[in-house]
């Protein structure tokens, strides 16, 4: 039997620094690229609280991949470092809410981020008081350690209800807490959110400053993926792979995730193959792996209708492949089909006009206007961007 001098490697002959290009890592400010005019804008928005004053409530919105996450939590990192230079007690609490979807998760995840039970004798158990000793709870840290705190709330479209969107606007009005300014930073790749979702009063006071996280260019990606090279081994990443790498994400969607997952998928496949470069060849790959991952996680993330509405439009498309795409009507009717079936009611036609659009925004379908003549009037057409049978695959494992 080969010793274990035979069995192992001892060392990863392609990365020496692969958390820099992990999922979850945050890239120092050095690696951060091409956001300087966002980080701008958002540091101005929240500036009052160096001072000590209310910062501005945000909403920021843009595609997936866009550095939206990335610039609130760096902006709200700097604003803790400043304020404590000016003798300002800030911090920041980020909700996922995803994860956090119910108000009492999210007010529990906050309050505990922002505590320190050793400094307020307070605790905040993971479940089994109500929602409203909670907020008490909170009130009364944001009261005893802070100036002023900022909360991300991350896709915050999925929150089941505005309600704590109203508690935090409001805290300070209506006397909930005495001193600590509070300011949220509200993240949403729907472009139609703050219209369908949230209420005239929370919209008022929610929307003080909006931002649009526009996709990122070749040259962007390029620089992106550069600034973090040194995940890998010196001499193993060939001269071509992050042009390579940064052309495709660009053509396909500017997401900075896709691009960094490129870049790691094609030195995992080098070292699956045993070899002892990273070469161009392997992005192909690279790209097909991490595309499928970027499709499977949106369709993860996506309401139940909105995947009915993308059930139907597969089916179309599975059935007769009609280069042209598919009509609004068309897919309605389909639709209408699947929710029989799961036995749930369906929503307006107008809903699922907009549901298309959301699918459109993300780059899951094309959409194309067409003119039917004096008769017809115009039309939309949609079309998946996937290949159907894996849109199917892919629906049919993240069926919840
Ligand atoms: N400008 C940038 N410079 C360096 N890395 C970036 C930049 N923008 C994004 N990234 C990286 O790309 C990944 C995705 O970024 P981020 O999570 O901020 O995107 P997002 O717009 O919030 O996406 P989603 O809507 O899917 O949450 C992260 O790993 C992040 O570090």
């Amino acid at each position: 039997m080969a010793d274990s001098d035979d069995l192992f490697i001892r060392e990863d002959p392609i990365f020496v620094q692969k958390e820099l290009l992990e999922i979850n890592h945050l890239p120092d400010e050095g690696r951060i690229v091409g956001r300087d005019e966002e980080l701008r804008n958002l540091a101005n928005a929240v500036n009052p609280a160096i001072f000590g004053q209310s910062p501005s409530n945000v909403l920021i919105y843009g595609k997936t991949g866009t550095g939206k996450s990335l610039c609130a939590k760096h902006v709200s990192h700097r604003l803790i470092d400043t304020a404590e230079e000016e003798n300002v007690e800030a911090d920041f609490a980020y909700v996922d809410c995803a994860q956090d979807s119910t108000e009492t998760q999210a007010v529990q995840t906050i309050a505990s981020s922002l505590n320190d039970p050793t400094e307020t004798d307070i605790k905040i158990p993971d479940k089994g008081i109500a929602t409203s000793t909670y907020y008490k709870r909170l009130w009364d840290i944001l009261d005893r350690r802070f100036d002023v705190v900022l909360v991300i709330l991350d896709e915050i479209d999925k929150l089941a209800d505005d309600d704590i969107l109203m508690q935090l606007s409001r805290a300070g009005e209506a006397g909930k807490v005495d001193n600590c300014k509070i300011g949220v930073i509200g993240i949403s790749n729907k472009i139609k959110y703050k219209e369908q979702q949230l209420n005239e009063r929370v919209k008022s006071s929610l929307c003080e400053r909006e931002f649009v996280f526009p996709p990122y260019d070749g040259t962007q990606l390029n620089d992106i993926m550069s600034a973090r090279k040194d995940a890998f081994r010196d001499g193993v990443l060939q001269d071509g792979v992050i042009p390579k790498a940064a052309a495709l994400a660009a053509r396909e969607h500017g997401d900075a995730r896709q691009a960094i997952d490129i870049l790691r998928y094609a030195g995992e496949i080098a070292q699956s193959r045993g070899a002892t470069e990273v070469t161009e060849e392997f992005v192909v790959d690279a790209r097909e792996r991490a595309e499928t991952d970027r499709f499977r996680e949106l369709i993860r993330g996506s309401t139940p209708h909105s995947r009915y509405v993308l059930q139907a439009l597969t089916i179309l498309s599975l059935n007769d492949d009609d280069q042209e795409g598919y009509r609004t009507t068309r897919i309605y009717d389909i639709y209408q089909e699947v929710c029989r079936q799961e036995g749930s009611d369906s929503l307006s036609l107008r809903r699922v006009r907009d549901l298309l659009k959301e699918h459109a925004f993300l780059d899951i379908t094309k959409q194309t206007r067409h003119s039917g003549g004096s008769a017809e009037g115009s039309y939309t057409n949609h079309q998946l961007l996937e290949d159907p049978e894996v849109v199917r695959e892919v629906l049919a494992d993240t069926v919840e």
